[in-house]
């Protein structure tokens, strides 16, 4: 039924009316969007019926708060086109461009084409003709039905006439009548047949000029629409004139005067005015020739203004649009600035986040290089303090050690005692056994000794089969009693597991602080010469430096 009263209700009001009364009882039934199309069917009603301030009021609230964008741009369109119709021109541009912005967005073509109509239609009334063309372009453009392109075509050729553009479009004139005859619109039709009569008398076939308009013109008289009926009279006025029949002329004109109220300021009133005018003059009537002369000059200055006015309304509401579009552009710029802020405020954390992160992976890279850096100076530092064969202390770091701990000692006279020891015919050994057995004797004799060694004890291996104790807080009898426990486990050295028994010994010499001093040196030297002497003496013994010798000398065994 919505779509059926839709279809008839311009051209059956009758019908329509009765169907908008059947949806009316039938609303409860309705869904919103249908409600929606109902109320704008009524707003229509209103208008249609010439109640154009319920018509647009109606309109209005459903142009407001309706969801449905159809039922919004039916809406904007039919207020558009009531203030046209009660040359509200302003207001009616003001919600044209609220409304022509939807329009895309409508699916159905009948409605964008009614949009885009009314668009065309208020822009000519404003003397914006080349918009009313763009419009009327956009619809012949959209895949149109007859009825629309009868619309369109009437647009153009009304905005091509007002522009003095119309000659040489006689063609195009034709179809257009063509088509809206076709689609059942005789208002438009007798509209646009008007121009093709213009055009006739133009290029001097004034009489078929009156013919063409004279075999509609019942057909005009009933479509009652005073714009059409105005235009094909002035028209037929403007003819008669020039074919010489003053009397049709003088009739038609007045044709057109009978509709003066709905056709004030308009252009067929002032073709009336100056027809009236010139068909006296020609008549040697020169007191009514003057009489309408200034109707034909207040009408005609009337009818400029009013032109004049609409172009001004334009200009208005177009710089109001403008004002209204820059302010959103300034809210815009507003916003775009607000946002790189924010975007560039967003770029600076993430930059400090970022460079946080470089810093730490820095920091950690750093610490990572300084911590192997360390692990390889200790593990070079320990490689290079020890004996790889043994892993006691190599000479180096023995001497080292050794020189500290007498320096310490010498300051507050601690007796501090030098065992060295050298392993008896170990070249015999090597030259036995093989020189894996030596080495497994040399590791034997340092595990050993190691084991009795207590905390401040230093012992290392000085060279080949050589060995030394540091004995921290020992005088000479405490060092030759570690010498002698010493002596007795290398000699208790069990070498079967290397796969040959063989006896293991060691000549010792021991020197103290007390009669070498603390010089790490001469200790060594005086070491080395007891052991010189134990070796001398027999071996495998612990002979001492100097006088003590003979007292502290500890037989093997
Ligand atoms: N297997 C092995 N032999 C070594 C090592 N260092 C030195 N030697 C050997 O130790 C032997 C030392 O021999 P000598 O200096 O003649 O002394 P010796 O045979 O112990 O005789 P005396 O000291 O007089 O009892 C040499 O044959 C060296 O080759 C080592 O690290 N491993």
């Amino acid at each position: 039924m919505l779509e059926r009263a839709e279809l008839v209700r311009s051209a059956d009001p009758e019908q329509f009316n009765e169907l908008v009364g059947q949806l009316n009882a039938s609303i409860k039934a309705a869904s919103d969007r249908q409600r929606q199309k109902l109320e704008y069917l009524k707003a229509y009603q209103l208008s249609f019926s010439g109640r154009f301030d319920l018509g647009i009021e109606a309109a209005k609230t459903l142009f407001e708060n309706s969801t449905d964008i159809e039922t919004k741009v039916q809406a904007g369109s039919l207020i558009v086109n009531s203030y046209a119709a009660t040359r509200d021109f302003s207001e009616g541009l003001r919600y044209l461009n609220q409304m022509i912005g939807l329009v895309d967005e409508v699916g159905d073509p009948e409605i964008r084409h009614h949009a885009w109509a009314a668009a065309g239609s208020i822009s000519n009334h404003v003397g914006q003709y080349e918009q009313g063309i763009r419009y009327a372009d956009l619809m012949l453009a959209d895949s149109p039905s007859a009825r629309t392109s009868c619309f369109a075509g009437a647009l153009r050729m009304e905005a091509f006439y007002n522009m003095g553009q119309l000659s040489g479009r006689e063609t195009e004139v034709r179809t257009i009548i063509d088509e809206c005859v076709g689609a059942g619109e005789p208002l438009f039709a007798n509209y646009v047949r008007a121009y093709h009569a213009r055009l006739m008398a133009d290029r001097g076939d004034r009489n078929g000029a009156i013919v063409l308009l004279s075999q509609h013109l019942d057909e005009v008289e009933a479509t009652k629409y005073p714009r059409v009926i105005g235009e094909v009279y002035a028209t037929l006025a403007e003819a008669y004139l020039a074919a010489g029949d003053y009397e049709a002329a003088d009739r038609f004109a007045r044709g057109v005067m009978r509709h003066a109220t709905a056709m004030a300021s308009s252009a067929p009133l002032v073709t009336a005015h100056r027809v009236l005018y010139e068909s006296a003059l020609q008549r040697g009537n020169n007191a009514a020739a003057l009489a309408h002369h200034i109707n034909y000059f207040d009408a005609n200055s009337a009818y400029l203004n009013e032109v004049k006015a609409r172009a001004l309304v334009y200009e208005q509401v177009l710089g109001e649009t403008r004002e209204k579009n820059q302010t959103i552009e300034l809210l815009n710029r507003e916003n775009q600035v607000l946002q790189l802020r924010e975007e560039a405020s967003a770029l600076a954390t993430r930059n400090t986040q970022l460079a946080i992160a470089l810093l730490a992976v820095l920091l950690g890279t750093i610490a990572f290089w300084a911590w192997r850096t360390k692990r390889s100076q200790v593990k070079f530092q320990r490689l290079a303090e020890t004996d790889a064969l043994t892993g006691v202390s190599n000479r180096m770091d023995f001497s080292r050690r050794a020189e500290q701990a007498l320096a310490y000692c010498s300051k507050d006279g601690e007796e501090v005692g030098l065992v060295m020891f050298d392993l008896d015919e170990f070249k015999s050994i090597n030259d036995r056994f093989g020189h894996a057995t030596g080495d497994w004797v040399l590791q034997e004799v340092a595990k050993v000794c190691s084991d009795i060694c207590r905390k401040n004890d230093r012992f290392g291996r000085l060279g080949g089969e050589e060995f030394a104790f540091l004995l921290v807080g020992c005088d000479l009898p405490s060092s030759v009693a570690l010498a002698q426990a010493c002596r007795k486990r290398i000699a208790a050295i069990d070498t079967t597991s290397t796969g040959h028994a063989f006896a293991v010994t060691a000549s010792f010499g021991v020197s103290g602080t007390r009669a070498s001093g603390y010089d790490f040196l001469t200790l060594l030297s005086r070491a080395d010469d007891a052991l010189y002497q134990a070796k001398h003496a027999g071996r495998d013994r612990v002979r001492t430096h100097g006088l003590e010798a003979d007292t502290t000398t500890v037989a093997a065994n």
